[in-house]
């Protein structure tokens, strides 16, 4: 059956957030299905879709609680056919998506790292003691906090410009982002220095940008296959079935990264207690084909590993 292409009055919708890093995202996709297809941007729409997560600015989060607090919306949205496609950052996305809707198409992984953001300094080395660092990120907290005992960490929430105008207003001396939001939204004026993984082990999916559709949207379906990146799939399949494995549900701080080299994908992972006081790692190795296997082997061991305790901190 031949594919039918989108056309300006039959467009592509594509769903996402408003914030500037989502529509940064959603451009780049766009702009790869175009060249893909050798269609003009008006067989796209772009339809800004508000999530509960972006309503909710005045609380923490986790005081919120539930799953999918930024994608629950988008995903009614791809349900009811309102919009075709989904762009996500990767890293914001439960293990598993409700019946019907598919997630996997991935483009080219940015940078993975984090980076330290500061006009002080380049990195924590450069901190003094008890300095207040903000961040909202359960795992950078902890990962801080097990380097930097010292270390005061306030709630930081916000997209890149808000935690960026915090800084200024000195409510923290530094602060932590990912380079791939950076990158992404072209800020290179911001004081980031990458931060290399084995001293800061990134979240699972960091940098990754993944696409989301109806099952049984054929047109979505091949036009999603013209632009996935495998390497970024199988490295997304390795550190997913990690997370799946240690409940990514629970508030746990875990990081986790997979690479791939002849043949061959290497699994890094992380759990940490929420004050930083624990630290369980462990790396793997399997044929890139056992991608899947090799995480959710690594995420049973680190949580049989972690003694009793390790996850209530509530
Ligand atoms: N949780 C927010 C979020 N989700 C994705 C990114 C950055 C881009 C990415 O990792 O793909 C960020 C901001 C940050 O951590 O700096």
């Amino acid at each position: 059956m031949a594919l039918t292409l989108p056309t300006p009055t039959e467009p592509l919708k594509i769903g996402t957030r408003g914030s500037p890093l989502a529509l940064a995202q959603a451009w780049e996709t766009r702009a790869r299905l175009a060249e893909a297809f050798a269609l003009e941007e008006v067989a796209f729409e772009i339809v800004v879709i508000k999530t509960t997560g972006d309503r909710i600015q005045d609380r923490p989060l986790k005081e919120v609680g539930g799953k999918g607090l930024f994608t629950k919306e988008i995903e009614e949205d791809l349900l009811s056919g309102a919009i075709d496609i989904a762009v996500h950052s990767m890293k914001d996305m439960p293990v598993a998506q409700p019946k019907g809707l598919l997630l996997d198409t991935y483009l080219p992984r940015e940078d993975v790292r984090d980076a330290f953001i500061s006009p002080h300094g380049s990195s924590l080395v450069d901190l003094e003691a008890g300095a207040t660092v903000g961040t909202s990120s359960l795992r950078r907290r902890a990962q801080l906090l097990n380097a930097r005992p010292d270390l005061n960490v306030v709630e930081f929430r916000g997209n890149v410009q808000t935690r960026l105008r915090k800084l200024e207003e000195n409510v923290a001396v530094a602060t932590f982002l990912a380079m791939a939001g950076l990158k992404r939204l072209g800020m290179t004026d911001v004081p980031a220095t990458p931060i290399a993984t084995e001293e800061m082990l990134p979240a699972v999916a960091q940098g990754a940008i993944g696409i989301e559709r109806r099952a049984k949207d054929t047109r979505a379906a091949e036009m999603l296959s013209a632009i996935h990146d495998q390497a970024t799939g199988q490295r997304l399949l390795a550190e997913r079935a990690f997370l799946a494995a240690l409940d990514g549900s629970c508030e746990t701080p875990i990081a986790g990264l997979a690479e791939i080299g002849g043949g061959i994908i290497t699994l890094r992972g992380e759990i940490l207690r929420v004050d930083g006081a624990d630290r369980l790692a462990e790396v793997s190795s399997a044929p890139v084909e056992d991608a899947k296997a090799l995480g959710k082997t690594l995420g049973k061991y680190l949580k049989s590993a972690a003694p009793n305790g390790f996850f209530d901190w509530k």
